[in-house]
């Protein structure tokens, strides 16, 4: 081969490596690109350490709900998986019935839009998002209502994430980010207008504790809605089949424990909310949630082959191809839990704080 064939090859080698690394793969434009992968607020070194904690620590969901470590847990889950979500799905980290004709991103913006709908806020309204993630959800949110929205996330680097992308959508007037638990909340009682949480409280050992701190924040006579991962009435805990997809949905997911549909409204009622709707948007006539994450498996390995290169590397910390590898699996878990009907991730429940007498 003379030198000019060498060249050309080495060129169109390199320029495939580029866009096999850094082009593809980025589910929003201008998104996270493969080479910009960390472990969040983790030090590079420490990943693969702080993956393997909490892997040992959700191994076993359903005997971890009393233990106090879960926030913190959670917080470690979102320093690993933050990259990756933002690489691989976009900045909305929530599901959304698929709509024929619309694209993922227009069935994620008009699942967010019918949340703060379903509130009935004017502009200039203050609304809490509790657990907003890198705040997809809440740009979109303030875009399409004119109301004030104030997220609280646990984890710092999302907290980071979610400033910068506020900055750079012009949303920054509009959209305040604090990093807190949501089970203590540092916002005065009676303080907002309206509160939303999109899949977000299952996360939290004890649904009332969080329902009890929205409950207190909120005004008297406004509205609280969220959209609840749950097991529907489908599900058997008998069925071994059942069991070992919901572990697996709660394993790859910092989740301690799944609850059950019916277990929502009556925390909701029992921290003094009236019910004004509850319904499974999940359920025919909305189209399957799940089949983006079927639509997505090719993607899935070519990703993971991108994270292994990566890492070998040492471009991507040590660590994030066993952090892909159990996503991988998540995705599956979850797959199967849509098809069986077992699993929904938008349980929606509509409540209200009644008025003072
Ligand atoms: C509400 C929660 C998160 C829900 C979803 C946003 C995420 C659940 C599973 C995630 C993913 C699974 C497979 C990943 C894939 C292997 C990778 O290459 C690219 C990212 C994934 C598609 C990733 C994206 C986000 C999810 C769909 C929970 C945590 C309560
Ligand atoms: C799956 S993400 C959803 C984020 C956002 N609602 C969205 O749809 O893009 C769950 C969010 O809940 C937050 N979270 C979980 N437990 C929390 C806690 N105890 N306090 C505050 N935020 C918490 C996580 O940090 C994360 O931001």
């Amino acid at each position: 081969m003379d030198s000019l064939a060498l060249l050309a090859t080495a060129s169109l080698i390199a320029g495939s490596l580029y866009w096999f690394v850094c082009i593809l793969g980025s589910a929003e434009q201008k998104g996270k690109r493969a080479v910009e992968l960390s472990g969040g607020s983790i030090a590079k070194e420490k990943v693969e350490d702080k993956y393997k904690q909490y892997w040992s620590f959700f191994r076993r969901p359903k005997e971890i709900e009393t233990t106090e470590n879960v926030p913190a847990f959670v917080d470690t889950f979102y320093n690993l998986v933050t990259d990756i979500y933002e690489w691989g799905w976009g900045q909305s980290f929530h599901f959304s019935p698929s709509i024929p004709g619309k694209s993922d991103r227009e069935c994620t913006r008009i699942h967010e839009e019918r949340a703060v709908d379903l509130l009935g806020v004017k502009p200039g309204a203050r609304i809490l998002d509790a657990g907003c993630g890198v705040g997809g959800p809440m740009r979109a949110i303030a875009a399409h209502s004119g109301a004030n929205i104030v997220g609280i996330t646990i984890n710092e680097y999302q907290v980071n994430r979610a400033r910068l992308h506020n900055k750079k959508a012009g949303l920054d007037s509009l959209c305040e980010v604090v990093c807190g638990n949501f089970l203590q909340m540092p916002f005065d009682d009676n303080s907002f207008d309206g509160v939303y949480s999109i899949e977000a409280t299952c996360h939290a050992p004890k649904l009332e504790e969080v329902y009890r701190e929205i409950y207190r924040v909120l005004k008297p006579g406004s509205m609280y809605v969220s959209y609840e991962w749950v097991t529907t009435e489908l599900f058997n805990s008998d069925d071994p089949e059942h069991v070992e997809i919901i572990h697996g949905i709660e394993r790859g997911d910092a989740l301690p424990g799944l609850r059950k549909y019916s277990d929502i409204f009556q925390v909701a009622k029992k921290v003094g909310f009236e019910v004004v709707d509850e319904k499974d948007l999940a359920k025919p006539p909305s189209n399957p949630w799940w089949t983006r994450l079927q639509m997505g498996k090719i993607a899935y390995w070519r990703n993971h082959i991108v994270v292994t290169v990566l890492s070998w590397l040492g471009i991507a910390p040590k660590g994030t191809v066993d952090v892909h590898k159990m996503l991988v699996e998540t995705a599956d878990y979850l797959a199967k839990g849509g098809d069986k009907g077992i699993f929904s991730p938008m349980h929606m429940i509509l409540c209200r704080k009644p008025e003072e007498n």
